[in-house]
């Protein structure tokens, strides 16, 4: 067996960096994909609206597409409150409450790469309450 290297490496052809982005409103929290041919992904995981936003909104106020990694607020949403509804494209979308697997499609891969010696960042970026730190 090989041992890591003394020093942490880049890895150019393969997922080593995690980098998230933010929807608005507090709806999402963003999370990187893994795709092996990139060297930082961005992916969006929207979580479930609270019982207070259900109550204002009446449903989630954004619209995921889970295949093709697409989000985009809802438009009837978007005609009441007078917002522009463009559509924000990502390496992965992802919903609900399921953090394992938020961890197998977009941390895995580079936790496992640090322990070769890769460099290799996770993180969570959002405004507060958007579920950067949920656990389940
Ligand atoms: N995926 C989810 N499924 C169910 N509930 C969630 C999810 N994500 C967040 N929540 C709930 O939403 C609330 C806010 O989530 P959380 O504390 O993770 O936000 P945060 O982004 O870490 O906020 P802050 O920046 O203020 O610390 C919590 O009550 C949490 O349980």
């Amino acid at each position: 067996m090989s041992l890591p290297p003394s020093s942490p490496r880049t890895r150019s052809s393969s997922s080593s960096s995690y980098a998230s982005s933010a929807t608005s409103n507090g709806t999402g929290v963003a999370i990187s994909s893994g795709s092996k041919n990139e060297n930082v992904l961005v992916a969006g995981r929207v979580r479930p609206p609270s019982a207070s936003e259900l109550s204002k909104h009446g449903s989630d106020i954004w619209e995921t597409d889970t295949i093709l990694g697409k989000l985009s607020l809802n438009s009837e949403y978007a005609v009441q409150q007078k917002k522009q509804t463009p559509e924000y494209t990502y390496d992965a979308v992802l919903i609900g409450s399921d953090n394992r697997l938020l961890y197998d499609r977009c941390v895995r891969d580079i936790v496992r790469s640090t322990m070769e010696g890769y460099n290799g960042t996770v993180f969570a970026y959002g405004q507060t309450a958007s579920g950067k730190t949920y656990v389940s």
